[in-house]
């Protein structure tokens, strides 16, 4: 009997001892210590795998920044099994007072933000030594593997990102230029559909040169000696990350990124194990929720535009007056959930002149946070703009909703392509080829294709979009993957 327990890992089975065997390693309860990168992308990243692992009967502590515990408390299904551990963010010159997460600083500072995260390296330490745990799962902070290896932890790198933009992005130590940056690496799957505009290009390229010759408080040298090194660029954290650990995890499956996985596997050197969809699991509704439902459910069902840019996203000014006046001129109803643009203190005073007035009762601009999961899950949401976080996205997925995509930044760029040009579930909206900028017209021309456009494109897109959906909710998927994670790591003991 041949039995596949995903990528690359085929085991003909020829006698119940070897099934024994493996049953046994099934029984064994593990213990996890997630260490995520401290961006609420990656902590609910980690929190969902968590919520899959606990499923089973195994034991995590889920490391986050002391003051977000609220933001994320919600997303535990298994408090008895999934413990919080609060490591608080030390202060470092440069970072906002009191700086947790990703969406408190700038992004061209979170490299300060990765420094801060490294001095709680003996915190880190500590906690392996307390807990013994068989696995640490980690993020950006690249000398987790040097530490565990001294307590005979077993390390893995899980990554957030998507293989596609892993492949893409990583390109090693020597910056690549922007020209170089708009094209695909070397041995990157040929049909893919995945290249960079020259205004992402530029992006990238400079998001990659962050951190690069900076004094830090970091302590200790290089990877490898159990500590970290206050100097090294964001690429070069990146690829320590990918290359010292024990093995790498993506949240996504072989049918949508199997090519992309076994180039990274290829470019690393490394075992990648996939942990398949990771389906969020509901979450409770709020008050804040209950209200948000409530005006929702006074329109007709699929007839809601829902945009949300995740917990980063600050658009400049003129964008964000771009954004919101082609969710207007669409003509339907809309719910945008988005952090006020760089040149402003609020929302209120971004929006533009007569916009509040003219929308009254149809749309609104929520400053702030809403909780998008349930939002998506709304009967009368119909289309979701998004700014394509790796999150945002697989939320999406699992829901009725349409497909809009406007990256902003970094992985975003690669998301959108992957899945507005290899799977063409959804659209993105048109950009100037040169500064990357968008209009009302052509946020609404996206936004009415995927909604009701009988044309040719509308309707494969649609029917894409169901295609994929039915897919990731098929029965046994999910299981499937995560019972193949589970094994794959009890052979890496
Ligand atoms: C992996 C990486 O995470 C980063 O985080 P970011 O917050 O931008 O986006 P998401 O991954 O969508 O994560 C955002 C998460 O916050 C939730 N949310 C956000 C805003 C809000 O108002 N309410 C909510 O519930 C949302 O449901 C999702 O779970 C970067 O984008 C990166 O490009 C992405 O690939």
């Amino acid at each position: 009997m041949s039995r596949s327990r995903g990528r690359g890992f085929r085991i003909l089975i020829d006698d119940r001892k070897e099934l024994m065997k493996e049953d046994k390693m099934e029984d064994k309860k593990l213990t996890f210590i997630m260490y995520p990168w401290y961006a609420m992308g990656h902590l609910t990243s980690f929190l969902h795998l968590s919520n899959k692992l606990a499923h089973r009967g195994h034991k995590i502590f889920v490391v986050h920044p002391t003051n977000t515990l609220s933001k994320l408390e919600k997303f535990n299904r298994y408090p008895e099994l999934i413990n919080f551990k609060s490591v608080t963010v030390p202060h470092v010159d440069g970072l906002p007072l009191g700086a947790e997460t990703t969406s408190d600083v700038p992004i061209f500072n979170q490299n300060l933000l990765c420094q801060a995260l490294d001095i709680t390296l003996p915190k880190i330490e500590s906690l392996i030594q307390e807990i013994k745990p068989h696995f640490i799962f980690y993020d950006f902070a690249y000398w987790v593997p040097s530490i565990a290896r001294k307590y005979k932890v077993k390390s893995v790198h899980y990554c957030s990102i998507a293989p596609s933009s892993v492949g893409y992005l990583m390109r090693g130590e020597n910056s690549s230029s922007e020209a170089e940056m708009m094209e695909p690496p070397p041995g990157f799957p040929v049909d893919s559909s995945i290249k960079l505009h020259k205004h992402e290009a530029r992006l990238i390229v400079a998001l990659h040169s962050m951190g690069k010759n900076s004094s830090s408080s970091g302590s200790g040298s290089g990877s490898g000696s159990g500590s970290c090194s206050g100097s090294v660029s964001f690429t070069q954290r990146l690829l320590l990350a990918f290359q010292d650990g024990d093995a790498i995890a993506f949240k996504t499956t072989r049918e949508i990124e199997g090519p992309y996985c076994e180039f990274v596997e290829h470019k690393f050197k490394k075992p990648v194990v996939l942990a398949g969809p990771v389906l969020p699991e509901p979450i409770e509704t709020s008050n804040t929720e209950e209200k948000w439902s409530k005006w929702l459910e006074k329109f007709l069902e699929k007839t809601v535009i829902l945009c949300a840019f995740g917990s980063e996203c600050n658009l400049k000014k003129d964008q964000f007056q771009e954004l919101v006046l082609g969710l207007e001129l669409t003509g339907y109803p809309f719910f945008a959930a988005l952090k006020p643009p760089i040149e402003a203190e609020t929302i209120e005073e971004a929006l533009p002149e007569g916009f509040k007035e003219r929308t009254q009762g149809k749309g609104i601009v929520h400053s702030g946070w809403a909780e998008q999961q349930l939002m998506l899950s709304h009967p009368s949401v119909g289309c979701f703009v998004t700014h394509c976080g790796g999150n945002s996205l697989s939320e999406a997925m699992i829901n009725e909703c349409q497909l809009v995509l406007v990256p902003n930044f970094g992985d975003q760029f690669i998301n959108s392509r992957l899945f507005g040009g290899d799977l063409k579930v959804g659209v993105e909206v048109e950009r100037n080829e040169e500064n990357g900028s968008f209009t009302k017209d052509g946020v609404s021309k996206a936004i009415k294709m995927v909604m009701n456009d009988e044309s040719e494109e509308g309707r494969k897109i649609r029917a894409n979009r169901a295609k994929w959906r039915e897919f990731l909710l098929s029965k046994g998927l999910e299981d499937s993957y995560i019972d193949a994670l589970i094994r794959k790591l009890q052979c890496l003991l």
